[in-house]
């Protein structure tokens, strides 16, 4: 495939030039000056009376009082590439990273087809990615029932570059994705070790449904969504957290995992189900945990009966759980924040009967991740360097990006200069990359933070509404 040219990669013509602001976020605080970037890597960070004293004669863009900090980095994406590109693509999804500020995305194993679960098919997920994605994106395997026990199948799909794998405990929705039990995860924990890789898992548990026969036999409306809530109540995250905490023991210091760890995605549960992680962090567990941004936004009460873009796994709570999350983030307890974008076709999306039970579950919220954490985090005094922790410095730790989440010398240059003063609201008229912009569960909201320019590796891959021609995005291997 011929490569695109340089100048196609960037909408800026030259690739040495300084970026300057009154509001830097690096990892030494927050400072006025200018970040100088060459050849795709930043290689100066001043303050401003350096800067003044010594200004550059080179190309400069000031972007004043507009905020520049790391682009965000996500570590649970679907991006349904190759297989189920009518769901998103990674033409769509990367374009949609790039307009909300993210530049690295952390691709998960399934939904494309076929699933991400040995050699020949992560083959499949480079040649799909290949020349078509407008961010970084890195790949996350699967393991499954399948690989679990066959050491030699799951390292070759290490050997060939995933950052690390991802198991569900409960169905996926997914066919040629199978739950896996404690010992599947307990051998890929093992296996993991030698690779230093994380493995992350959808931690939900099938329990008996009390005082509840099943859903056919409900009487309760599916198009409500206090239904939904009560066949997937927090017991089951619950559970799953339980089981999971018997096998990391094993990841401590000494023991026969140690250097594997375990990420749990997806936390909705703020109660038992992380006391459990705190006690099992404390005890020396390598142990992290994520939740996202629709579990900080939103509560199962204010959800409109039939309004199935909320539908996800596990299920959004109430209002009670929501602050309870908020509390735990600020308070570190819970390490991340992830999009968990699953999008799908309207179609599966049910909004004719706007059933919950049988609508596809999945959120759609990748471009706007920046400023609907920025606008809900503002009432608990969210802060421009918690922003940077949860969405760049510690995603890039969790996935092994040794040189992302930092506007430091050395690292990518890989940037989002934003105005999070300004409202605007997420309607019709806004300019949408998903491929389905109807299914965004933001959509009708009125937001804080507008994202005026993305780098990634130093490429000016988005500007005010218009994206660079190539997609000159880079494929990340693990090695
Ligand atoms: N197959 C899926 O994409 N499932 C996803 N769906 C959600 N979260 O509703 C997930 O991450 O579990
Ligand atoms: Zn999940
Ligand atoms: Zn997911």
């Amino acid at each position: 495939m011929p490569q695109p040219s340089v100048n196609e990669c960037s909408l800026l013509p030259h690739n040495h030039y300084w970026i300057t602001s009154k509001r830097i976020v690096t990892p030494k605080g927050i400072i006025s000056g200018a970040v100088e970037i060459n050849g795709g890597n930043i290689v100066s960070v001043v303050g401003e009376e350096d800067w003044r004293r010594n200004p550059s004669s080179g190309q400069v863009r000031d972007y004043g009082e507009a905020v520049i900090m790391p682009g965000l980095i996500d570590v649970h994406a679907h991006l349904d590439d190759p297989g189920r590109t009518e769901w998103e693509g990674f033409p769509s999804g990367t374009r949609a990273a790039a307009a909300g500020g993210l530049t690295t995305l952390i691709d998960m194993p399934l939904n494309s087809f076929p699933s991400t679960v040995s050699e020949e098919t992560f083959k499949l997920k480079l040649e799909a990615a290949e020349g078509r994605i407008y961010v970084d994106v890195g790949f996350w395997g699967g393991l499954v029932p399948e690989n679990a026990f066959n050491a030699s199948a799951l390292e070759g799909l290490l050997r060939a570059g995933v950052l690390g794998l991802k198991s569900f405990m409960c169905p996926s929705g997914i066919n040629d994705f199978p739950m896996t039990n404690a010992s599947h995860i307990k051998e890929g924990l093992s296996i993991l070790s030698k690779y230093r890789r994380p493995l992350l898992v959808h931690a939900e548990i099938k329990q008996e449904l009390e005082g509840y026969l099943t859903l056919e036999d409900s009487t309760e409306s599916a198009r409500s969504y206090s239904t939904y809530v009560k066949t997937r109540p927090a017991s089951w995250e619950e559970a799953a957290i339980r089981e999971l905490l018997t096998v990391t023991k094993d990841t401590r210091t000494g023991g026969p995992a140690e250097g594997a760890h375990l990420h749990i995605v997806h936390l909705s549960d703020a109660r038992c189900s992380l006391d459990l992680i705190k006690e099992a962090k404390s005890r020396g567990d390598s142990v992290t945990v994520e939740t996202c941004p629709h579990y900080l936004a939103f509560s199962a009460e204010e959800i409109q009966d039939g309004d199935t873009r909320f539908k996800c796994a596990p299920p959004i709570r109430d209002a009670a759980n929501r602050e309870k999350l908020w509390e735990a983030l600020t308070d570190g307890h819970i390490d991340m924040l992830s999009s968990d974008h699953s999008p799908t076709v309207p179609e599966l999306k049910l909004f004719g009967t706007g059933d919950f039970l049988r609508a596809w579950g999945g959120i759609s919220s990748l471009q706007f991740v920046l400023p609907v954490t920025w606008s809900y985090g503002h009432k608990y005094g969210l802060t421009l360097e918690q922003l940077v922790s949860w969405w760049s410095e510690k995603p890039a730790k969790l996935a092994g990006l040794n040189l992302k989440g930092a506007i430091a010398i050395g690292y990518y240059a890989d940037i989002v200069v934003w105005e999070p003063e300004v409202e605007f609201d997420l309607n019709d008229n806004h300019p949408i990359y998903l491929k389905h912009p109807s299914i965004s569960a933001y959509l009708g909201s009125r937001l804080s933070g507008k994202v005026l320019a993305t780098f990634v590796r130093g490429n000016l891959v988005y500007e005010e509404g218009k994206h660079a021609p190539a997609a000159c995005g880079v494929p990340i291997l693990a090695r």
